[in-house]
């Protein structure tokens, strides 16, 4: 586990900024392997310079600012973004406030303010599609050619590509919304996980012998509803569970809720933040006509789910501590 992993925010005071450092830019939603091909080139050059290696990155993601009225589905949130970040090896993350000053930032401004000016950059990596100022002027090719007579190297990062398809938050989203777990984690490089508190729920899982910590995914989320095998991460603890995310058509078709029944485990666990890591799909969430009928399939998933996650006994996100 990474530890002192900096964040860096628009209100970090200047003194408090390393200069000289090499950066990653992109969003990074998901820290999948192509935003790991960026920061492992901004490894090798910080290496390299004998400067610290930071992300670069933008929050709220620049998509929810410029089209606040269609919904965006977050692979992971900034605090899971940094997670990751900081499981990566990175000394930090420079979170830069996505607004409208920033959004009207040219990219010229962008790299002489926010680049040079704030950060002093000795390096910088980004992927081959990395925009970035007004209009998205800012491009891979601007950098590499003003690089040179600013004093910084600059490395682009062709697409990673799997099966011939380039690896992308979208394709991954796309992934998780037809339950494709296997494919989403080929293209993330591990499982993808959420975090969240357990709230309570109607008191019923403990009745069918499956208490269910549930969990309050954001409204965005287009996982599929189905049945999952995952592994729960609580603090340092790893717990291996079955998880339904879906409304409970058997019940009340309420709102999506993720309900996680941990395997060899007793306790207490609500206002607990829980990391949950999917490994594999079970199936589709399904109407039952008995009470039986479902706890019969709940005994049958959980078989499922357990053989899965035995064959994956390691499966679970590298992440690293913030601050
Ligand atoms: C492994 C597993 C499979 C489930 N499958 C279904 C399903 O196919 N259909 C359904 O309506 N609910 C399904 N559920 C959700 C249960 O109905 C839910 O956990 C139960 O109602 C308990 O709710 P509570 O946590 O609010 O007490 C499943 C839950 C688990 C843990
Ligand atoms: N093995 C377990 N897996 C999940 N939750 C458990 C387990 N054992 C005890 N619990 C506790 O039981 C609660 C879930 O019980 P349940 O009857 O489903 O209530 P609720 O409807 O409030 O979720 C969890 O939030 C947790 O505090």
């Amino acid at each position: 586990m990474t530890t002192g992993f900096t964040v860096i925010r628009d209100t970090t005071p200047a003194a408090d900024i390393p200069r000289g450092a090499v950066v990653a830019m992109g969003n990074f939603d998901g820290v999948h392997l192509g935003h790991r091909a960026v920061i492992d080139a901004a490894l090798r050059m910080g290496r390299a310079h004998g400067k610290p290696a930071f992300a670069v990155t933008f929050e709220p993601h620049p998509r929810s600012f410029f089209s606040p009225n269609s919904p965006q589905f977050r692979l992971s949130d900034e605090t899971s973004k940094l997670r990751l970040l900081a499981g990566t090896g990175l000394d930090g993350a420079v979170v830069m406030t996505f607004d409208k000053t920033r959004a009207g930032t040219s990219a010229q401004d962008f790299i002489h303010h926010d680049l040079i000016g704030r950060l002093g950059v000795s390096g910088i990596a980004v992927g081959y599609d990395f925009h970035f100022g007004k209009g998205r002027a800012g491009s891979p090719s601007l950098l590499v050619s003003e690089g040179p007579r600013l004093g910084i190297e600059v490395d682009v990062q062709a697409h990673v590509d799997i099966e011939e398809r380039p690896v992308s938050s979208s394709a991954i989203r796309m992934a998780l919304a037809e339950g494709q777990i296997d494919e989403a984690t080929a293209m993330l490089g591990g499982p993808w996980f959420v975090s969240g508190a357990v709230i309570h729920g109607e008191k019923r899982g403990r009745d069918l012998g499956y208490p269910t910590a549930n969990i309050r995914l954001d409204k965005n989320c287009s996982l599929k509803h189905g049945i999952y095998a995952v592994r729960v991460g609580r603090g340092t603890d790893r717990f291996d569970a079955v998880a339904s995310f879906g409304r409970r058509p058997t019940f009340d078709n309420g709102a999506p809720l993720l309900e996680v029944f941990l395997f060899d485990f007793k306790g207490e666990l609500y206002g607990t933040v829980l990391d949950v890591a999917f490994i594999g799909f079970i199936r589709d969430e399904l109407k039952f006509d008995s009470i039986d009928a479902l706890i019969r399939q709940m005994d049958d998933d959980s078989t499922r789910a357990r053989a899965r996650l035995a064959a994956a006994p390691d499966a679970f996100p590298k992440l690293g501590v913030i601050g």
